[in-house]
């Protein structure tokens, strides 16, 4: 993996955050800064507020009160129009991989550079070969999602999540539906992704593993995000 960003600009800046799933309120006067380089853990109990506020970062919701700014985008000023622009500087990656079973996995990667406009087919290979490159995929690009592992499909989620070159990686519980030894190398890509100089923000209910990756804690807990400790787990 070589690709480096600049480190520690703040990417992430929520001031005084109202969270709602509807009309009710799940996290209030949300403060959170997160920069380029760092990697945190975003954990709570079920239904605490976890995804909800995964949400408001990708602008899948709207948010109530105070200011939200992801990647240069004010959440308060977010029109339908900007959403895919937003995620294009957001990788994100989900607990159940999300491939589309019926390609293999360079057309899997492919799909999303059209999608998101690219045109040249040569510079569309090149990136799919880089980005397979950094989760250590170079020689599997010709496989259907059925023909590799778990561990390796969810490698291909987080390629795809890298291919615009994203500031922000967001995980949801990336490594629900995997063993122990394969959690442990998605946690060691995730960590090295941050340390190239991405904000990496990951959602897991999975403390046996943040023992042994420390990093910064923060938690939803009684309705409010505060910062945790390694000493509370
Ligand atoms: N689409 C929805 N409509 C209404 N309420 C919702 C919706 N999604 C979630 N909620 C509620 O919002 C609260 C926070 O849910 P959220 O999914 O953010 O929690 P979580 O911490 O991610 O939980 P888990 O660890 O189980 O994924 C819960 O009370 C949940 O019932």
């Amino acid at each position: 993996m070589e690709e480096v960003q600049e480190n520690n600009e703040v990417v992430i800046k929520l001031e005084g955050v109202n969270i709602l799933q509807r009309d009710h309120l799940v996290l209030s006067d949300v403060n959170l800064e997160l920069r380029k380089g760092e990697f945190t853990y975003l954990i709570g109990k079920t239904g605490s507020g976890k995804s909800s506020l995964l949400k408001v970062l990708y602008g899948e919701i709207p948010i109530g009160k105070g200011k939200g700014e992801v990647a240069g985008f004010d959440l308060n000023k977010l029109k339908s129009k900007q959403i895919p622009f937003l995620r294009r500087k957001l990788g994100i990656v989900f607990q159940d991989f999300q491939l589309l079973s019926d390609r293999t996995v360079n057309d899997n990667l492919l799909f999303v550079l059209k999608a998101t406009g690219w045109k040249n087919k040569q510079q569309m290979d090149v990136r799919i070969r880089k980005v397979l490159d950094m989760v250590g995929l170079m020689h599997k690009g010709y496989k259907f999602p059925h023909e590799i592992s778990g561990g390796e499909q969810q490698r291909v989620s987080i390629a795809r999540a890298l291919l615009n070159d994203p500031e922000i990686v967001i995980a949801d519980e990336p490594t629900g539906n995997l063993d122990p030894k394969t959690t442990q190398e998605i946690l060691v890509l995730l960590h090295e992704i941050a340390q190239r100089g991405r904000a990496v923000l990951m959602a897991t209910h999975d403390y046996a593993n943040m023992l042994s990756f420390s990093s910064r804690i923060i938690k939803c807990e009684d309705g409010k995000l505060v910062e945790g400790n390694m000493e509370q787990i």
